[in-house]
């Protein structure tokens, strides 16, 4: 498959996914961990992809996000920001909504 079609058949079929360095448990950078950890703390379950290990997605995501760089959390199909922008929401108290909302979705459908 190529790989945007890949990207898009992953940000349709997970609600809730974060685009990172390394894994939610095992961060290799540190703007991974801090938008993991604050998944982690919002209590729903998210997906994610190890751009490490997928060099053709770390290459064509960010000219298809039109976003340059890494970690990057998409919920529901849309670019909601990288790791200034995830901190910044959550300290304001407005990623948890969306966050909940999704989840929410996501245990509906099932
Ligand atoms: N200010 C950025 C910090 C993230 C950042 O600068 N990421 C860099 C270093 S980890 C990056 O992804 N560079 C492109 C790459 O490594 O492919 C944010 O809010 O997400
Ligand atoms: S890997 Fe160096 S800043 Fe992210």
């Amino acid at each position: 498959m190529e790989t945007v079609e890949k990207i898009k058949q992953q940000i349709t079929e997970n609600p809730i996914i974060v685009y990172m360095k390394g894994s939610p448990k095992l961060p290799s950078c540190g703007f991974s961990s801090q938008v993991a950890q604050i998944m982690i703390n919002c209590g729903e379950q998210f997906a994610f992809v190890d751009i490490l290990q997928h060099p053709d997605i770390r290459a064509e995501l960010p000219k298809f996000a039109n976003w340059p760089t890494f970690p990057q959390l998409w919920i529901e199909g849309e670019l909601i920001g990288g790791c200034d922008i995830v901190v910044d929401m959550f300290q304001k108290g407005e990623l948890q909504p969306l966050i909940k909302a999704a989840a929410a979705k996501i245990k509906t459908e099932e």
